[in-house]
């Protein structure tokens, strides 16, 4: 059943719905444009707000029909300031027009009333920067993060909060217990799970909110389980340069791997100009062909 809300003058369809048909229709790819400058460099252009433009639509036009869903890293395009700004702008209004999702990795977290700017910003129908979801964080609780979850939920937009990430240095701080014994990790989980579950209106629909999980760690030694995933689109980077081999999908996320995104960059990038279009083709099928393998977990 496909939920629509009301935001504004706006009608839209909730995120997780959104995201649902667009994965049934291109596939779990997301493509992440991170214009690291030594790619610039490879790709034969300057570490320059104009080279990370000629980039970045580079990478949108070779998406274009492949990959349904792209993930900008606004850290490298932050790096230009006000011009990578407005690089930035323009590549989610191109995307967006053309019907590609398009996830902000902006990761931003703050005391409740100044991260829901935030939210703002990256959610609010007709920003400059309007994005169909971003990554935030949840340090300061994920209380903190309510009324970006509401407006997400209001403007049929989608939250990705980090709850394990992939870079090795999480493990300390996210397997750590919480005050209720759990670890961060399902914490965080449980949390959203719950907020979730509170604007479900029909069995097996996928939530508008969301959470990262490093396709590179052991869930189980996050005190997480598949089960726990119900339903909760995972936006699992990881995969490819940080060394998560996309044949393992079904083996490290389970029954979960039906709601997974998998997010690659660099071993997409690393391509070069004329070999973008390829590599999210190679990465598409060996995707598919690892979403369909039995589970291993
Ligand atoms: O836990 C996390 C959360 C976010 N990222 C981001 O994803 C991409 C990964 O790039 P690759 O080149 O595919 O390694 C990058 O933008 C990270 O900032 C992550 O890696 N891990």
């Amino acid at each position: 059943m496909r939920r629509s809300v009301q935001s504004g003058s706006r009608l839209s369809t909730r995120f997780g719905t959104r995201l649902e048909d667009a994965v049934e229709r291109t596939g779990r790819l997301c493509v992440g444009i991170d214009p690291h400058p030594y790619l610039l460099s490879s790709w034969g252009l300057s570490d320059t707000a104009e080279g990370i433009r000629d980039f970045s639509f580079r990478v949108l036009d070779a998406a274009q029909g492949a990959a349904g869903i792209i993930k900008p890293q606004v850290a490298f395009f932050e790096r230009h300031g006000s011009a990578g700004y407005a690089v930035l702008e323009d590549l989610l209004a191109a995307a967006r027009s053309a019907g590609i999702l398009v996830i902000a990795d902006a990761k931003r977290g703050d005391v409740g009333t100044s991260v829901e700017a935030y939210g703002q910003a990256w959610l609010t129908p007709g920003s400059p920067l309007e994005a169909d979801a971003m990554t935030v964080s949840a340090f300061q609780g994920v209380g903190s993060l309510d009324a970006v979850l509401a407006l997400a939920e209001s403007s049929g937009k989608g939250v990705f909060v980090l709850a394990a990430t992939s870079n090795p240095e999480s493990a300390l701080i996210q397997q750590a217990k919480t005050s209720a014994g759990t670890s961060v990790s399902s914490q965080i989980i449980g949390e959203l799970g719950a907020w979730n579950t509170t604007q479900q209106t029909a069995p097996d629909q996928w939530g508008s909110a969301g959470v990262v999980l490093g396709a590179t760690v052991a869930l189980g030694d996050y005190g997480v389980s598949p089960r726990d995933l119900e339903n909760m689109p995972i936006l699992a980077p990881g995969f490819g340069h940080q060394g998560a081999q996309l044949s393992d999908l079904r083996a490290l996320f389970g029954d979960a791997s039906r709601s997974v995104l998998v997010s690659a960059s660099r071993s997409i990038l690393s391509a070069g100009p004329d070999g973008v279009a390829g590599a999210i083709a190679a990465h598409s099928e060996e995707i598919r062909a690892a979403a369909s393998k039995a589970s291993g977990a």
